[in-house]
């Protein structure tokens, strides 16, 4: 079994991702993380210095080295889905759930962030808004499931992320049974 995580900056993905593979024993993969040990540097630093299309090219490669050998809970970078390609692996090869939450949610949790080299600008609450209403339906298209992160804590989204992989038959009932209940 198989899960990637796909939603925009701050939903959580990379949070609920660790926590979720620790939950259910499986490997946990940030492809955000592949990329910074491929390029030696911080994806901020990449960013400005070669450009977002050439970091693109490199999400790209490592997201179809992800997918030709699927496994464990996957968190993707917030713009993994701005390619067709990466679109077609990631819902072909994982079950994909997408963690939706309003811009101004994610702005709350993102005001004081640096390291997202998108959100370095004037206006982050305008750009958070300019990209859900680009990605949204990218993320939906792409997405086996949506689930709400506006109110719910991390834990309690792994709780709920369980519950429907139980429900869809993904893991087996009590697999993924809460230590602390
Ligand atoms: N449901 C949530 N409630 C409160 N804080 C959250 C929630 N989800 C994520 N966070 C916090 O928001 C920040 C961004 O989360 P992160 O997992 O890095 O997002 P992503 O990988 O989707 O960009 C982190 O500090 C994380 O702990
Ligand atoms: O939304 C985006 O285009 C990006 C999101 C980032 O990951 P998170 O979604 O984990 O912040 C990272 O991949 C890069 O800065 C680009
Ligand atoms: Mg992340």
């Amino acid at each position: 079994m198989a899960v990637a995580l796909v939603g925009l900056p701050g939903a959580g993905k990379s949070a609920v991702g660790k926590r979720l593979a620790q939950r259910l024993q499986l490997p946990f993969i940030d492809s955000d993380d592949l990329i910074e040990r491929r390029i030696g540097c911080s994806i901020r630093d990449y960013f400005e210095r070669e450009g977002e299309q050439s970091f693109r090219d490199l999400e790209q490669e490592v997201i179809a080295d992800l997918a030709a050998a699927p496994r464990g809970i996957v968190s993707t970078g917030g713009g993994s889905v701005l390619r067709e390609a990466n679109r077609r692996q990631l819902r072909e090869h994982f079950h994909v759930i997408y963690l939706r939450s309003s811009p101004e949610d994610l702005f709350r949790r993102l005001r004081h962030d640096v390291k997202r080299p998108l959100l370095q600008v004037a206006d982050p609450l305008g750009r958070l808004h300019e990209l859900y209403a680009a990605r949204d339906p990218l993320y939906r298209e792409t997405a086996h499931d949506v689930v709400e992160t506006g109110r719910p804590t991390v834990a309690m989204l792994v709780n709920i992320i369980v519950m429907q992989l139980e429900l869809a038959g993904l893991i087996a009932p009590g697999t993924g049974s809460d230590p602390q209940v």
